[in-house]
């Protein structure tokens, strides 16, 4: 590039490298076709995504980019490119905790990329079981946020169920006040989830201390009720403002300026090793006094770091606590295997949920 080349030359290049790059987008849909002949003549219910085949391509893009363009916008354009890639195979169906508009979807979108079909579903449970089922290949759903701590509704299902975590998603969450008002004194209702009121509690404290709050199942739920109601606002996201045509009345009103929620991808497969990988564990102790360090020791002693324990009652008599414990590595890997072969034999019940990519995007 040099500064004598006019206009008409630079826009003629850009066309070339636009016809090069079309090109080989389709080189790359042929050749990732080929894959999948080869997959459904290995096993003809093959999985055709493969969750760390795509995170370890992703992890490449991100570490060989030299720019102008930014690492995380290169690999959400190739997040879009595998996406479409994988479509012309199956367009997958992922079940996500709806109505439109929520971040659920947001998140499915983020890790799937835009050439899937979005599925909405009224409950937590709804979305394992249409996964359970095969009517969708992938379900997604809310794990953690950082400001108000663990989704319960979630860690209950996988007691249950006989699906697997075959990835995680980390959304960085923006809440709006959405009205059909433009002022803030018109406002006598607020309407959300109660975990985006509570990610919000400072805000509204000090800015509409007198309107009254009202729970709702998600965020876009509230935003359609809000769409139909003078008088009320709701705190959304910014996919809920444009589907039922809300101004934002004040913006990013959460609490925390870094609230991140964590969501998982629950399927039916295995994910293989990415070679960053963390792996989620159900266990149960058989006391809680010792039986917590008898889960935990085994873990030390074969250099496995813990990045997250959460303890809920098993609901199985008074004195069960299960525990849900995140480790760093995948359940191929030689020392987590060697710990869970002690776990399996010192806890009461052991259930690995899934290994899995640790988020890319
Ligand atoms: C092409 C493959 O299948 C799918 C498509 C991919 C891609 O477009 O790069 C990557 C992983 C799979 O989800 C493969 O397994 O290599």
């Amino acid at each position: 590039m040099s500064d004598s080349e006019s206009l008409e030359q630079i826009r003629s290049r850009i066309d070339a490298l636009d016809n090069q790059i079309q090109e080989l987008i389709n080189q790359r849909a042929a050749a990732a076709q080929a894959v999948a002949r080869i997959k459904q003549r290995e096993d003809a219910d093959a999985f055709f995504y493969r969750p760390e085949r795509e995170a370890a391509i992703l992890r490449t893009i991100k570490q060989r980019n030299t720019g102008p363009m930014g690492s995380e916008e290169m690999a959400r354009l190739f997040r879009e490119i595998m996406s479409a890639c994988l479509a012309l195979e199956l367009p997958m169906r992922i079940a996500f905790l709806g109505p439109a508009g929520t971040f659920t979807q947001a998140a499915a979108l983020k890790h799937f990329g835009h050439s899937v079909e979005t599925v909405p579903m009224q409950s937590i449970p709804d979305i394992f079981r249409e996964v359970e089922s095969g009517n969708a290949q992938y379900g997604v759903v809310p794990v953690e946020n950082s400001t108000e701590g663990v989704i319960n509704h979630t860690l209950d299902m996988f007691i249950a169920s006989s699906l697997s975590i075959c990835g995680e998603v980390m959304m960085r969450i923006h809440h709006h006040l959405l009205s059909q008002e433009s002022d803030l004194s018109k406002i006598k209702r607020v309407y959300s989830h109660q975990q985006s009121l509570a990610q919000c509690r400072l805000w509204l404290d000090r800015n509409l201390p007198h309107a009254e709050q009202i729970t709702v199942g998600s965020n876009a739920e509230a935003a359609r009720l809000v769409g139909k109601e003078s008088g009320s606002a709701a705190i959304a996201g910014e996919m809920a403002a444009e589907l039922y045509h809300l101004k934002g009345l004040a913006r990013n009103i959460e609490d925390e300026p870094d609230n991140t929620t964590r969501f998982l991808v629950v399927g039916r497969q295995l994910a293989s090793p990415s070679g960053e990988d963390k792996t989620t564990l159900m266990c149960a102790t058989r006391n809680v006094a010792g039986g917590l360090n008898a889960l935990l020791a085994p873990l030390a002693e074969h250099g496995i770091s813990m990045s997250r324990i959460e303890s809920r009652p098993s609901r199985q008599g008074n004195w069960d606590y299960l525990f849900f414990i995140d480790i760093n590595g995948h359940r191929e890997d030689e020392n987590v295997q060697q710990a869970l072969a002690v776990l399996e034999r010192e806890s009461r019940l052991l259930k690995v949920l899934g290994s899995y990519p640790n988020a890319v995007l």
